[in-house]
């Protein structure tokens, strides 16, 4: 398909529901008694195999307009599925309801997904949750379908070898419901979503530090989850506007967790012109965020606590590496290896084809800015990962040219109105 998106963009848009919180959100309201409205959940691909997959198990799940309404008569109600659980693209509905269904205690049930969860390691989740008794099995140890069989749980306390918030929140999930303390410690501080959401329906959880301590055994009740803009989209706004010429966009209603919002720090140490504005909150912290173009944009060097921060946002971020005054890098990032796609090899291999150079790293890369002419009939892979084709995308309007991706249906992943929101800002030249 060609891209048609140069120009310039201006004005104010919202981006759709985090999908951490909205997967969180479903999750938690079929475990607890009582009904759970979710307003402005992301709507997506992958937030609607979570949806599908609550109503497999017994939970009634409507979408009424733009929200979710889950009613539940609680975790003790649940039922094993009469087929397998299909998890589609996201992999953090594999492995969070890996460790939902271990705590259950009475399921059976396989999860299995598409051709890119098939690639996409489970033994993470699955050792750590065998430790609490569980009785799971996967493909070569390592892959779905993962089958678990009913098998009561002991509470863990586990140092994390990965910083990975699937990790912890499946060992969350999984010892709700155990009979004493579950403790979770990490070396580098994950998105904290399930900690917050958890409170917040009445689990006894706390936080010290990288440390989160799980008392089991509370019952949950139904709480309302009102869903701020992800980040992880607008990321793909704020780096487009950062670049191209007489950009000022303003981006309404955005997630500001801090453990999420690593991008923003990298931009102002980039000297980006991007100011927020703070909303009131309860819990999870949100605003607005105005992005104008920046044309002596500095590099960029990161690594270490603030990878989690920023995980999914790394290939856009490529892109603002790309329009910078200076060589960037990436260190401690070999977790992008996992995703989707192995996510480095996906960036280099398509930024290249713009000429951009790299020097790659087995944990992240380095990469000079610049770039030339793409080639006539040059062909863009998406590798059926939304992050990679979005970031297609902005560097082909940053760059003021069409392109042509052999296949971009994956956007629907995470931000289905992506093209439309960015036809909405762009002002013809
Ligand atoms: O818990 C979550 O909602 C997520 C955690 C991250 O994955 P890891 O836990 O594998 O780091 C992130 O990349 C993913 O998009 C969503
Ligand atoms: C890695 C991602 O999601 P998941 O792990 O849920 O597939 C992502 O959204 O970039």
């Amino acid at each position: 398909m060609k891209q048609l998106l140069n120009g310039t963009f201006q004005g104010t848009v919202r981006v759709p529901g985090d999908k951490s919180i909205t997967h969180r959100a479903l999750m938690l309201g079929a475990l607890s008694e009582g009904t759970t409205q979710i307003y402005r959940p992301l709507i997506s691909a992958d937030t609607l195999r979570t949806f599908e997959n609550m109503r497999q198990l017994g939970a009634e799940v409507t979408q009424e307009g733009d929200d979710f309404k889950v009613v539940s008569k609680g975790h003790d109600h649940l039922i094993s599925p009469d087929a397998v659980l299909y998890t589609g693209n996201s992999g953090t509905t594999t492995r969070l309801i890996t460790g939902l269904l271990a705590g259950l205690n009475n399921i059976t049930a396989s999860v299995e997904g598409d051709a890119t969860i098939a690639k996409r390691p489970m033994d993470r989740v699955v050792i750590p949750l065998s430790e609490m008794g569980a009785d799971i099995s996967l493909k070569d140890g390592r892959y779905p379908p993962v089958n678990i069989h009913p098998a009561v749980l002991k509470p863990l306390e586990y140092d994390m070898p990965v910083a990975s918030a699937q990790v912890k929140s499946a060992i969350l999930f999984a010892g709700l419901f155990t009979d004493g303390e579950t403790i979770v410690r990490e070396t580098h501080q994950s998105r904290n979503h399930s900690e917050i959401m958890m409170g917040q329906f009445g689990a006894d959880i706390s936080v010290s530090g990288t440390t989160v301590k799980l008392q089991g055994g509370k019952k949950l009740s139904a709480s309302d989850v009102t869903v701020p803009g992800d980040i992880s989209s607008a990321a793909f706004l704020i780096v487009l506007a950062l670049i191209t010429k007489d950009a000022d966009i303003t981006i309404e209603n955005v997630s500001l967790n801090e453990t999420r919002s690593g991008i923003i720090d990298v931009v102002k140490a980039c000297g980006g012109k991007l100011t927020i504005t703070e909303r009131d909150s309860k819990g999870e912290k949100f605003g607005d965020i105005r992005v104008q173009y920046t044309p002596d944009l500095k590099p960029f060097h990161i690594s270490g606590d603030i990878i989690p921060r920023l995980i999914d946002e790394i290939p856009i971020l490529t892109v603002l590496a790309v329009f910078a005054d200076g060589e960037s890098t990436v260190r401690g990032a070999e977790e992008l290896r996992f995703k989707e796609t192995d996510r480095i090899t996906a960036v280099i291999a398509e930024l290249t084809k713009f000429g951009v150079s790299f020097e790659e790293y087995e944990d992240g890369f380095k990469v000079k800015p610049g770039y030339k002419k793409v080639k006539q009939d040059e062909l863009f892979k998406g590798y059926h990962d939304h992050r990679i084709i979005m970031m297609l995308i902005v560097m082909a309007a940053a760059a003021n040219t069409n392109i042509e991706i052999d296949d971009q249906s994956a956007i629907d992943v995470s931000f289905p109105s992506f093209v439309s929101d960015l036809e909405g800002l762009r002002k013809d030249r």
